[in-house]
């Protein structure tokens, strides 16, 4: 396998700046008022086309059954929704910890879509890859979309928001946060009063799945209680990565050198436009281009 056989497309991990749980669909999903920013901390996915409509994985996540995965359940569904007759292969660089709250499956799924609507000729428009995407995960819409939202219903209705310049620090806790189990817990907020994008933007933020997640998981707990020593310690999504905003990568830098061993950490900015439409305009444009 030759990284230059392949064409590459970033997927970018998000952090959910606030999250407030307001109610219950009938099928018993919750419903959420949300705030989606992607950062600069991706995956990376590369494809080469088959003609004869096999779909691979050929590297990465090798603990999920390669069935299983978003990567290959993506490339299906497109594939069967358009009768594309063309398969590929699939490479993946896995950067993004699992079950961390920084929706990676999501994003991946999210690329192989956008990707492979491109490189197959699917040509399908975003909204169509949108309904396609909310098949395989609440959390998949935004990623298609790319742009920074504000999220309500399961996290499909979005608003593009814009939002100020930061950079975060954030910290992986040594543990795996089931989604499902974070939303099962019996003491878990189901009715918060709903809020607005102007509230948040004034500062009122928060994650209701926060008590949740700090009983169950001494690891999540002892990476806010560290972090929140030096700014406003947030959790992304259902966790366990914990998060903090500065406003210069200085800033964050400073408190990153200081993370104890026993953490995972990196520095990220934050993006409103995700480098996976970057990309895409890039294509189209030359695509477009007279000489291109
Ligand atoms: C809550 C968020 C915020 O970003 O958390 P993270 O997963 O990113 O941490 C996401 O919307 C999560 O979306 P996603 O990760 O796609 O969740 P899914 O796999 O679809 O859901 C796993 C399970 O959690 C429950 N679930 C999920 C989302 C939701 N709004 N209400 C729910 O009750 C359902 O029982 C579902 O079967
Ligand atoms: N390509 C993929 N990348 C990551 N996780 C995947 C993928 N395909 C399936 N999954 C499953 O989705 C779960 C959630 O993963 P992920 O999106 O990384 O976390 P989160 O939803 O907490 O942000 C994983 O535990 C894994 O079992």
């Amino acid at each position: 396998m030759k990284h230059q056989d392949f064409d590459w497309w970033p997927a970018p991990a998000k952090l959910n700046l606030m999250l407030k749980i307001v109610g219950r669909r009938q099928d018993g999903y919750h419903l959420l008022q949300t705030v989606f920013r992607f950062i600069d901390f991706s995956d990376q996915l590369g494809f080469k086309l088959r003609h004869d409509g096999i779909i691979r994985r050929l590297s990465g996540n090798e603990s999920i059954v390669e069935s299983d995965d978003l990567i290959i359940r993506a490339a299906q569904l497109l594939q069967r929704a358009a009768g594309c007759a063309k398969g590929v292969d699939i490479a993946l660089v896995k950067n993004i910890p699992m079950g961390g709250g920084l929706g990676g499956g999501s994003s991946d799924a999210a690329t192989v879509l956008v990707a492979l609507n491109h490189l197959w000729g699917a040509d399908y428009p975003i909204d169509k890859l949108v309904s396609l995407g909310l098949e395989l995960g609440a959390d998949v819409p935004v990623f298609i979309q790319g742009k920074a939202a504000w999220a309500e219903g399961v996290g499909e209705e979005l608003t593009p928001i814009q939002l100020p310049d930061a950079w975060y620090v954030v910290l992986v806790p040594d543990c795996h946060v089931s989604t499902a189990e974070v939303f099962r817990d019996p003491q878990l907020t189901r009715n918060a009063p709903r809020t607005t994008i102007r509230d948040f933007l004034a500062g009122r933020q928060g994650n209701d799945c926060l008590p949740v997640v700090l009983k169950h998981y001494r690891q999540v707990k002892e990476a806010f209680d560290w972090l929140a020593l030096f700014a406003s310690a947030q959790l992304t999504g259902t966790g366990g990565c914990v998060f903090a905003a500065f406003e210069s990568e200085i800033a964050a830098r400073h408190v990153f050198m200081q993370v104890p061993e026993q953490f995972q950490a990196f520095v990220a900015q934050g993006l409103d436009y995700s480098p996976l439409m970057q990309l895409l305009s890039s294509k189209q444009n030359i695509g477009a281009s007279p000489s291109g």
